[in-house]
């Protein structure tokens, strides 16, 4: 078997992805994946120093984590030019739809390259002849034109796991062609979801003047390559397990307590407004206002850890979240009732799954997303015997496949709102048929599954 390596922005450390929240859904798939494959992961430390130290960081496989990884550290200026600047206020507002959160400075982008070059450098000396290399998200666009130009001629992937935008919004990108054109001397791109690929297609055709033959074969900017759909996922039944387990925990018999015999609604993302939180704060508020029955007797619990704390878009939604919450729990406290419960700290994964397993209605309403692995999560969380309902945004990468959920759009909250009252009535029969196909589809489409599809397309291009 040929050894995988790993290249992304953000390396886990073992017990931040396992134990510790908030470390996002790449860290956390990464790291199933590579407890399984084994291989080589390489990124940031997740340091940022004023002189980084000369030489990467290695750490050897253990018997736990049998994968060995490599990471290196960013100075200020890299940190702020190349994550905060480049990635998380470029990159990132365009890839979800919100190019009027663009701030542009081209010294963001040599930034950018200067990284990305850095970051090839470090790696080629650790590179065997037969590796496969495989390149993970927006941070690391330049990477495949950079490995090639140092001589690399291994196959290399390229795993989208934001949304890759229609052709138009990508084009407001100034440097959409040098992006692209990059990402082409890969052999194989990976999106998560079928409208990600029709609009990369779209782009490479009417943007790139390339090609799409038959059998997702690409041809643009000189290049061949394959770009085909992997839609990332869980392990399903792991986190069943840990889910049932967690329930015993003292976190989970606390919030039981809690409640007394509430009802309780959930959302669980990184405080990020693609998200769509102030959309469901609203369509809670809505569900309040409008079926009052639900006063008393229903809780809305909104985990929602800080993220990118250093960009100023992440500061005003974070105050407008605050603003949101004030005024609806104002608006509907009792002496003896939170309606919401506002928390901006991450919990550990396992304790989570216990939140998810005891919550009736999740509601996972992004405004864009890649995937979201949460709403999966949350499906393999539930008691088969008394499920939950999944209120899902259809402009979530999940929604593709998990079609038995409520489908919503997040910007009419009135009618997320219906959508709650919709799963909170819904009898137990419904939810679990609902709930049984779900889980098949994704059980079907597991993290091994994800993994092992990608690798086998990259070997037989
Ligand atoms: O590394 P951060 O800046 O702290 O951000 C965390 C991660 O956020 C994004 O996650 C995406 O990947 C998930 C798994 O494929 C997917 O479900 C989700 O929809 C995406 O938003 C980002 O793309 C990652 O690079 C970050 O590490
Ligand atoms: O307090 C938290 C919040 C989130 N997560 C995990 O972080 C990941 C979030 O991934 P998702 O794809 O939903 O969104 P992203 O943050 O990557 O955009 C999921 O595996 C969550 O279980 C966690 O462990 N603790």
């Amino acid at each position: 078997m040929r050894r995988t390596v790993i290249v992304s922005n953000r390396v886990a450390s073992i017990t931040e992805g396992s134990s510790k929240g908030g470390a996002g859904g790449l860290a956390v798939a990464i790291l199933e994946t590579l407890r399984e494959s084994k291989g080589l992961w390489f990124g940031w430390s997740g340091n940022v120093r004023e002189a980084p130290l000369d030489t990467p960081k290695h750490s050897a496989p253990t018997q736990a984590n049998p994968f060995e990884t490599v990471t290196v550290d960013l100075t200020p200026a890299e940190h702020s030019g190349y994550y905060n600047g480049y990635a998380n206020r470029i990159l990132w507002p365009v890839l979800h739809y919100r190019s009027d959160l663009m701030e542009y400075h081209s010294e963001h982008f040599r930034t950018y390259q200067r990284v990305n070059a850095n970051f090839v450098s470090q790696l080629v000396p650790l590179l065997k002849e037969d590796d496969l290399i495989w390149l993970h998200d927006y941070h690391l666009m330049m990477a495949p034109r950079d490995l090639r130009q140092a001589g690399v001629k291994n196959r290399i992937g390229f795993f989208l796991h934001t949304p890759f935008p229609s052709a138009d919004v990508f084009a407001t990108l100034p440097n959409h062609r040098e992006l692209v054109s990059s990402l082409c001397h890969c052999d194989l791109i990976g999106f998560q979801s079928p409208t990600d690929l029709r609009s990369f297609e779209d782009y490479i055709t009417h943007e790139a003047g390339g090609q799409v033959h038959a059998n997702e074969e690409f041809e643009a900017f000189g290049r061949q390559f394959r770009a085909q759909v992997f839609p990332i996922s869980i392990d399903p039944d792991g986190f069943a397990s840990a889910a049932e387990e967690s329930e015993r925990s003292d976190v989970a018999n606390r919030l039981r307590e809690s409640l007394d015999g509430r009802s309780l609604m959930v959302g669980v993302d990184r405080l990020d407004y693609s998200k769509g939180l102030p959309e469901r704060f609203l369509s809670f508020e809505h569900l309040l206002d409008r079926y009052p029955e639900n006063r008393q007797r229903v809780t809305f619990l909104q985990i929602a850890p800080y993220s990118r704390i250093d960009v100023p878009e992440y500061k005003l939604i974070r105050s407008r979240l605050e603003g949101l919450s004030g005024r609806i729990n104002g608006r509907f406290a009792e002496v003896d009732w939170t309606p919401l419960r506002y928390i901006n700290r991450g919990l550990a994964r396992r304790t989570l799954a216990g939140v998810l397993r005891h919550s009736r209605v999740a509601l996972v309403t992004p405004l864009r997303d890649g995937m979201n692995l949460v709403a999966k999560e949350y499906v393999a969380a539930q008691d088969p015997e008394d499920p939950g309902v999944l209120v899902l945004s259809r402009f979530a990468g999940a929604a593709h496949e998990l079609k038995e959920a409520l489908i919503v759009n997040p910007l009419d909250y009135e009618n997320t709102g219906e959508a709650v009252q919709r799963a909170l009535s819904m009898s137990l029969e419904e939810r679990k048929e609902r709930w049984s196909a779900l889980m098949d589809t994704i059980r079907q489409q597991d993290i091994t599954a994800w993994r092992r599809s990608f690798i086998a397309a990259l070997e037989a291009t």
